[in-house]
This record gives structure tokens, C-alpha cells and sequence, in this order.
């Protein structure tokens, strides 16, 4: 390995920081989206810094995500994907592997609606880490904000230092 990713005893030092490794799942779920304008990825994580629920936003199990619709406008709401998709979050809460998510951290690669601040008030997360709030000035926003604040969850935004990149020809894997 080269000598300046090491320290005096040798240990790599470029490897990812918690809070990188776990947006970075968040982000690699939202790549498995089939939303065409918005892809949304979150994990959560326990105190253990176990990874508990990991979900992308997509349509329901069995709704046929190539017969409903994926529009964002459309003078029948009806003809948009808004009343059907799954919200990231929301999955992440379903998907868990644990009994419960209390006093988890959400992960998100994009600030939370007012419906999925609910469910993760409920659910008894703690702790939200956002990157993107690009509604924040949306009133679904401005609801979750103001929920999240009142419930006393601890709401952060994650400000990437680097991207992480897969490649599957790294030489970590191939030495
Ligand atoms: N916190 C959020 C906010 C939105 N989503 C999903 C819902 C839609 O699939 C998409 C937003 O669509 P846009 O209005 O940006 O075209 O993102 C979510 O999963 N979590
Ligand atoms: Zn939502």
C-alpha cells in the first residue's frame, strides 16, 4: 500500500469516518431508486452503530413500479407518483432487522416530509443526519422541521469533506 495512507505502525488512515460509511450506504440504497428526479437513500443506525433498516424510495411490494406513475406534475395528482411512492425513510423504519429503532440515527440523503418526521418521532429515533433540505421552504418541510424540533430529535446536516467512490478494481481488493 502506498506509504503516505499509513501511519508510523502502518494502519491505513483514509479509511471512511462513521458518519461517511453510513451516508455513504444511504446513498448507495438511493442508487437503486427508479425515481427519475429523485433518488433518496437512508440507514439507520443504533447506539451500537449496528446497522438497523436501510430503504430507498420506490412504490409499494406488488404495486407495479412500470404502471404507476413516475410524473412529477399532472393536472390529476392522481397521474403523478406522489401519492404512491414509499419515502426512503419510511422503508428504512419497515426494512428494520431489530425488534425496535430507539434512540437511533437516521441517515438521509435528503431532509425528511412531515409524514416520515411522524414515523421516525414514533418509531423513537433520536437523531436525524440530512445532507440535502432543497424543500425546506415547502410546508411538508417546514411541518417536518417544526415536529422533529418539538419531538427534541437532534437534527444535523452532514457536509461532505470527499466523495466515496466504489471501484471494484481498487486495488484494496486486487493487491
Ligand atoms: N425525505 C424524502 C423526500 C422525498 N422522498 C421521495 C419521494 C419522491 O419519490 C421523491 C421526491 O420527488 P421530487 O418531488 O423531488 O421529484 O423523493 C423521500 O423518499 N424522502
Ligand atoms: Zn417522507
Amino acid at each position: 500500500m502506498n506509504a503516505e495512507r499509513e501511519n508510523k505502525v502502518g494502519k491505513r488512515e483514509d479509511y471512511l469516518q462513521w458518519d461517511e460509511y453510513f451516508m455513504s450506504i444511504a446513498y448507495l440504497s438511493a442508487m437503486r431508486s427508479k425515481d427519475p428526479s429523485t433518488q433518496v437513500g437512508a440507514c439507520i443506525v443504533n447506539p451500537q452503530k449496528k446497522i438497523v433498516g436501510i430503504g430507498y424510495n420506490g412504490m409499494p411490494i406488488g404495486c407495479s413500479d412500470d404502471l404507476l406513475p413516475w410524473s412529477r406534475t399532472a393536472d390529476n395528482i392522481l397521474d403523478t407518483k406522489y401519492p404512491y411512492v414509499c419515502h426512503a425513510e419510511m422503508n428504512a423504519i419497515l426494512n428494520k432487522n431489530s425488534a425496535d429503532v430507539l434512540n437511533c440515527t437516521l441517515y438521509t440523503s435528503l431532509f425528511p416530509c412531515n409524514e416520515c418526521a411522524k414515523l421516525i418521532i414514533q418509531s423513537g429515533i433520536k437523531n436525524v443526519v440530512y445532507v440535502v433540505d432543497k424543500y425546506k421552504d415547502k410546508a411538508e418541510f417546514i411541518a417536518s422541521r417544526r415536529l422533529l424540533e418539538m419531538a427534541n430529535i437532534n437534527i444535523s446536516q452532514f457536509i461532505p469533506s470527499r466523495n466515496v467512490v466504489i471501484d471494484f478494481n481498487s486495488d484494496f481488493i486486487n493487491p
